[in-house]
């Protein structure tokens, strides 16, 4: 077993202000009350009284019974009003069903928009840092698709792309101009570029590890694309070929190349916090690629742990690192689920101030060189989180399901996300109680 096959420890990090804050938040004190009021996990803001000291006060739990929640009232006393009372049940349940915040959760539930009064001002400071506005980058049609093994059909992968536009999403991750002697399944990168790249409203940016690569998904009528370095120097062999040193030079020919065509170039960053072969990696090496990638012109890196390995506890040195070299606003993190790690993580990149989250529908994912890393985090599952904390993204949940049930329909296979299972059966059971 690799050291990776093991979540990097806390013992192994730097001493930071910005981990105290985020053990202080995590420290485990606070627990979720079992009765799950709302019953979509929105429970852990309106069931707990949390002091400053970060304990809980069991006794608070009284002030907060099932009385106190407006839509579980509505959803029961029908003897009122039962026309009005179900119009409020219907939007509430609605609202609950994909995490949303309305205004009958305001009272009781975190968000930027509301006042919050019936909150303790202590409770704020677990979330008031986080961005009103998270982009989300989907990369399940490339990152998503790269390692299945099947070819997937080139018209399948047109669908899947429209869909998840349909949704509302702004970027899409759409293929790869790799050599398709090294990942067979994105062979047919030029056909899909060619049938998607006109579609309006969306940015379509695509992998491009050279040169060659490049020119193509240009004449193939690309106007984003994206270099991939690694952090760590067996990975950057194993998936490009080359050191990270001669990586960064050819990314320098590349993105000499796009400036030129005034084509803006995202930088991603493989194996932040650990690489299979290497071990942990250390902070100082990502922040210097990140500023590599930078200075040469990258308008984004997106910072990737490629096997999951990655806690809040590795996380945060490696952000705290990155940010003290590159702008905040220039970053972006790409977590892999390998370890179900990647909502916490995602959780304290936000109260960092990171706004830019790459996610793969469906859950869909694993690098061909990172042998045992699972999908990246589900796309449905980081809406759903931020829904729930009253984050904009602009995608319709229930369309970019739509769009995971057509791709998991082709590949035969359960969605990765926890979301889409959750939310799939009660639909399905609310049908049955409507028979
Ligand atoms: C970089 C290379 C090309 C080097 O591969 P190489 O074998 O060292 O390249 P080469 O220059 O010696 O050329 C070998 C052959 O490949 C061809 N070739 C050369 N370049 C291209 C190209 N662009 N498009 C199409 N063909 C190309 C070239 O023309 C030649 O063809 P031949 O003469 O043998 O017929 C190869 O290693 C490669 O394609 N690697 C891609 C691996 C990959 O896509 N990995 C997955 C993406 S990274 C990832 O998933 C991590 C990320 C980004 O998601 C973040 C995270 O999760 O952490």
């Amino acid at each position: 077993m690799s050291s990776l096959e093991e979540p990097l420890g806390v013992d192994k990090l730097p001493s930071m202000s910005t981990i105290d804050r985020i053990q202080r938040f995590s420290s485990g004190t606070c627990r979720p009350r079992v009765d799950n009021v709302c019953g979509m996990g929105n429970f852990w803001l309106e069931g707990r009284s949390c002091s400053t000291s970060n304990s809980c006060n069991d006794d608070d739990d009284e002030e907060y019974t099932a009385e106190t929640f407006p839509w579980k009232r509505q959803t029961r006393n029908f003897s009122q009003d039962e026309s009005l009372n179900q119009k409020a049940s219907t939007k509430a349940r609605k609202s609950m069903k994909f995490g949303m915040i309305d205004d009958s959760f305001s009272e009781y539930h975190y968000s930027p928009k509301f006042k919050n009064e019936g909150i303790p001002n202590s409770t704020y400071k677990f979330l008031e840092g986080i961005p009103k506005f998270v982009k989300i980058v989907e990369v399940g049609p490339r990152d998503g698709l790269q390692n299945e093994k099947n070819i997937v059909p080139t018209a399948v992968k047109i669908e899947l792309i429209h869909r998840l536009a349909s949704s509302g999403l702004s970027v899409i991750e759409a293929t790869s101009f790799v050599s398709p002697k090294w990942v067979p399944q994105l062979a047919d990168a030029k056909e899909v570029m060619q049938e998607v790249h006109r579609l309006r409203g969306v940015r379509f940016p695509v992998l491009t590890p050279n040169l060659k690569g490049f020119e193509a998904a240009i004449a193939a009528g690309a106007k984003e694309v994206a270099v991939f370095a690694s952090a760590s120097e067996s990975f950057s062999k194993s998936n490009i070929n080359c050191s990270v040193e001669e990586s960064l030079a050819r990314y320098r020919t590349v993105t000499r190349a796009a400036k030129e065509l005034s084509v803006p170039v995202r930088g991603y960053i493989s194996c932040v916090v650990g690489c299979p072969v290497d071990g942990p990696t250390p902070p100082s090496k990502v922040a210097y690629v990140a500023k590599e990638l930078y200075d040469m012109g990258c308008f984004e890196i997106s910072l990737g742990d490629t096997t999951g390995v990655g806690t809040p506890g590795t996380v945060v040195p490696m952000l705290a690192a990155v940010i003290a070299v590159v702008p905040i606003d220039k970053l972006a993190v790409h977590f892999h689920d390998t370890y179900g790690q990647s909502l916490s993580n995602i959780l304290v990149s936000l109260q960092m101030g990171i706004s830019v989250v790459d996610s793969s529908v469906a859950g869909l994912g694993g690098c061909p060189y990172a042998k045992g890393a699972t999908g990246n985090v589900a796309t449905e599952d980081v809406v759903y989180m931020l829904n729930g904390i009253g984050v904009k993204t602009n995608i319709d949940l229930e369309k970019l399901m739509l769009a995971g049930d057509f791709i998991n329909n082709h590949l035969q296979r359960p969605s990765g996300s926890k979301t889409s299972v959750a939310l799939n059966r009660s639909t399905a059971d609310a049908r049955l109680q409507d028979l």
